[in-house]
């Protein structure tokens, strides 16, 4: 069955994508594109049309899953719409603060919602080693750094932020230090967290695990948003016909 795809934030650098990856899936077919000031664009030859009527547009085409890549705010607009219509809610957007991850959390009651920092099944399976690495190796000193192109918001990363989750759970911290300057030197069990912002880099992501005369890393480098992509058109022909709930990522890879 053919899996009807609604795309918000569509003239963004991943909407764009997300559009091309849907349209190439043989599952699927974009019937709702949308973007703040589409202004007659096309992406791929589908419409773009006015975030604005994005409600009237979702009950007019009805969509079997939405694909968000925007921004947190507009995400969980997007997402309570989809709940009203009842339509699953995929997105990659990053940055949700505790309220917005609640928002999300309660959209889940009603329809499939499935979100992900990262779409790129090398980044899935860089979560599932770090924390084993980094038990393995308990006293050594754990270093996050991240690397996004000059325009991304976020600080750090949605990717960065879950690496940290799995690293925490892994081992014996005292919390996270972002940057360092002056005298600043490493205290205790600190996990370092930089943030790169530089050119067009699409998004690289490593771990650094040293003591003992020395060290492991771990790194993940994306080298086209169409990995990304393709990530999220594959959760999302994953998702459809599901029954409520949260799910990751991780649940279309293991399946
Ligand atoms: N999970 C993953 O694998 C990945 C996640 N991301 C995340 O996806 C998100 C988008 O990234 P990216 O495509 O690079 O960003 P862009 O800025 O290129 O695109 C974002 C799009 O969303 C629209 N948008 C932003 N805010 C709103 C709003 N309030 N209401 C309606 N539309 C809005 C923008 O429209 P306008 O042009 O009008 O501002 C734009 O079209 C980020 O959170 C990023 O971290 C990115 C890559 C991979
Ligand atoms: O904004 C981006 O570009 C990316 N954001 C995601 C994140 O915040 O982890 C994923 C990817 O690295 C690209």
């Amino acid at each position: 069955m053919t899996v009807r795809i609604g795309v918000t934030g569509a003239t963004g650098r991943m909407g764009r994508e997300v559009i091309a990856a849907a349209d190439d899936h043989a599952d699927c077919e974009v019937v709702l594109a949308v973007n703040r000031d589409p202004d007659d664009e096309t992406v791929d030859g589908v419409d773009v049309e006015p975030a604005a009527e994005f409600e009237s547009l979702v009950a007019d085409r009805e969509p079997t899953v939405v694909i968000d890549f925007t921004g947190p705010a507009s995400a969980i607009d997007y997402a309570e719409t989809c709940v009203a219509a009842g339509i699953a809610f995929v997105t990659g957007t990053t940055g949700f603060d505790d309220d917005q991850n609640a928002a999300l959390e309660a959209a889940s009651e009603d329809v499939p919602v499935l979100d992900a920092p990262n779409f790129a099944r090398g980044v899935q399976a860089l979560l599932n080693v770090v924390g084993e690495a980094v038990g393995n190796l308990p006293g050594y000193d754990v270093e996050l750094v991240e690397t996004h192109h000059n325009a991304k918001r976020d600080a750090p990363s949605g990717t960065a932020k879950r690496l940290l989750s799995e690293i925490e759970a892994s081992g014996d911290f005292d919390g996270r230090t972002h940057g360092r300057e002056g005298e600043d030197p490493r205290e205790g069990a600190e996990i370092g967290v930089h943030a790169l912002r530089a050119g067009d880099v699409t998004g690289e992501h490593e771990v650094v695990i040293a003591g003992n005369h020395e060290e492991v890393r771990l790194t993940h480098r994306a080298e086209d948003r169409g990995v990304f992509a393709a990530g999220a058109v594959d959760a999302a022909v994953w998702i459809a016909g599901r029954k409520a709930g949260r799910y990751e990522f991780a649940d279309v890879i293991d399946e």
